[in-house]
C-alpha cells in the first residue's frame, strides 16, 4: 500500500454536479462563464440540487420556500450574545450555529428523501441569516429580519448592512455567490460527503464542511488575501513584500490550486468585478495592489490566482468586514455541499480509505515501572 500525499489525483467518487476538465468549470454541464453572466444564484441552487435549470414556476417555488425558512430560532440568536464577541471568528460562530440548528429541527434525524430536501431548504435559507445576525450583534446592533420581497443576494446584503443594496452591488454579490457555489470534490465538499456517508444527518455534514472551509489553505484564504493587501498598503511596496515572503518560503494567499494548471476560470470574473467596484468606491488602490501582486508573484512562480484572490477586494468594496469573507463563501458553498450530500445519500457507500503505516514495527508491551 502506497499513500498518495493529499490524495492528489485520486478519483474518490462519481458525481453529476460539477466538473473541472481542462481548466473549464461547469455546473451540471453549464459553463460557469455562462451562468455567471446570465443566471441568478437561486437558479444555480436549483440546478445543483435538481440537475436541471428551473422553469419559472419551479424557480418561484424555490424562492418562496427559501423566503419562508429564513428566520432563526430565538435560542440560536440568543446564544450569539453569550459568545466572546470581540474575538470569536464568525466561521466558528457559523459552525456552532449550524450544529445548534440541528438541535431545533424536529426532522433532524429523519433520513428520507423528502425530509432531507426540506432540511436542505431550511439550511440554505438560514445560512445568510446566521452570518448577518452575528455581524450585527457583535457591533451592538439588532439583527434585521429578512425581507421576503428581495432576492437571495440582495436580502443577504440587506440583513448585514441594514440598507437595501443598489443594483450594481446586487449584481456583484449574485455573481460572487454563483462563482463560489460548487467545485467538484474540494476539501470541504469531500468532508461533507465523508461525514454523511456514515449515514449521519445533514446538519452534521454541513457543520463538518464549515470546519474544513475555514482553513487558510481553502476558503479561509480570502480573508488572508485582504490582510496581505492591507499590510502591503501601496502598489510601490508589492515587489519587496512578495520577494521577502518568498525568500522566507511563505505562501502567498490566493495563488495556486490543486487541480487548475493554466488558471482558475472564476478568477477573471472576480478580477473584472474588483476593477469596477474599486473604481466606484473610490479605492482603486485595492485593485492596483492586487494586479501588481499577481504580476510580481507569477513572474517568480507560475501559479495563477485562484477564486480567493480577487474576491477579497470585491468583498471589501461591497463593504463587508474582512472576517466575513469566508462565511460569505460558506453561504454560497452550502448550495454545493447540500447537492453533494443529497447525491451521496442517493448512492451511498461508507467512505473509508486506508493509511500506509509508517510507525515502528511490532513491539512488546513494557510495564509502566520498567519504562525509562
Ligand atoms: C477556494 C480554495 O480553496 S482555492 C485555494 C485557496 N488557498 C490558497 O490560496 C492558499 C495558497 N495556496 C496554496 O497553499 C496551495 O497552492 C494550495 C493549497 C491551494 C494547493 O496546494 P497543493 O496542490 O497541495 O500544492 P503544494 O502546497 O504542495 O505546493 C506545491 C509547490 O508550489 C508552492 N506553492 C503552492 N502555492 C503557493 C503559494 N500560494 N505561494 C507560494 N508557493 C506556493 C509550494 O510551496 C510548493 O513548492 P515546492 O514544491 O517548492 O515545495
Ligand atoms: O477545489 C478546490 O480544491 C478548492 C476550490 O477552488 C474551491 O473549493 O472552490
Amino acid at each position: 500500500m502506497t499513500a498518495t500525499r493529499g490524495l492528489e489525483g485520486v478519483v474518490a467518487t462519481t458525481s453529476s454536479i460539477s466538473s473541472i476538465i481542462d481548466d473549464t468549470l461547469t455546473y451540471v454541464g453549464y459553463n460557469i462563464d455562462d451562468l455567471t453572466e446570465n443566471a441568478s444564484f437561486e437558479e444555480v441552487i436549483y440546478l445543483l440540487w435538481h440537475l436541471e435549470l428551473p422553469t419559472k414556476e419551479q424557480l418561484q417555488q424555490l424562492k418562496e420556500e427559501l423566503a419562508e425558512n429564513m428566520e432563526l430560532p430565538q435560542e440560536v440568536l440568543a446564544s450569539f450574545k453569550t459568545y466572546p464577541l470581540e474575538k470569536v471568528h464568525p466561521m466558528a460562530v457559523l459552525r456552532t450555529a449550524v450544529s445548534a440548528l440541528g438541535i431545533f429541527d424536529e426532522d433532524a434525524e429523519v433520513m428520507d428523501k423528502e425530509a432531507n430536501y426540506k432540511k436542505a431548504i431550511r439550511l440554505q435559507a438560514k445560512m445568510p441569516a446566521i452570518v448577518a445576525a452575528f455581524a450585527r450583534i457583535r457591533k451592538g446592533l439588532e439583527p434585521i429580519a429578512p425581507r421576503k420581497d428581495l432576492g437571495f443576494a440582495a436580502n443577504f446584503m440587506y440583513m448585514i448592512k441594514g440598507e437595501e443594496p443598489d443594483e450594481i452591488e446586487v449584481e456583484a454579490m449574485n455573481k460572487a455567490l454563483i462563482l463560489h457555489a460548487d467545485h467538484e470534490l474540494n476539501a470541504s465538499t469531500f468532508t461533507a460527503r465523508v461525514c454523511v456517508a456514515t449515514l449521519s444527518d445533514i446538519y452534521s455534514g454541513i457543520t463538518a464542511a464549515i470546519g474544513a472551509l475555514k482553513g487558510p489553505l481553502h476558503g479561509g484564504a480570502n480573508e488572508q488575501v485582504m490582510k496581505m493587501l492591507t499590510e502591503i498598503g501601496s502598489a510601490d511596496n508589492v515587489e519587496s513584500y512578495i520577494k521577502d515572503k518568498l525568500e522566507k518560503k511563505e505562501k502567498i494567499m490566493g495563488f495556486g490550486h490543486r487541480v487548475y494548471r493554466k488558471g482558475d476560470p472564476r478568477a477573471k470574473h472576480l478580477k473584472e468585478m474588483s476593477k469596477k467596484l474599486t473604481e466606484i468606491t473610490g479605492e482603486p488602490e485595492w485593485y492596483n495592489i492586487s494586479v501588481k501582486v499577481e504580476e510580481v508573484f507569477t513572474s517568480e512562480k507560475p501559479l495563477p490566482p485562484n477564486v480567493d484572490f480577487y474576491s477579497a477586494s470585491v468583498y471589501h468594496s461591497l463593504g463587508f468586514d474582512h472576517d466575513l469573507f469566508t462565511p460569505i463563501f460558506a453561504v454560497s458553498r452550502t448550495s454545493g455541499w447540500l447537492a453533494h450530500i443529497l447525491e451521496q445519500y442517493e448512492n451511498n457507500r461508507l467512505i473509508r480509505p486506508r493509511a500506509e503505516y509508517t510507525g515502528p514495527g511490532m513491539r512488546s508491551y513494557i510495564p509502566l515501572d520498567e519504562r525509562k
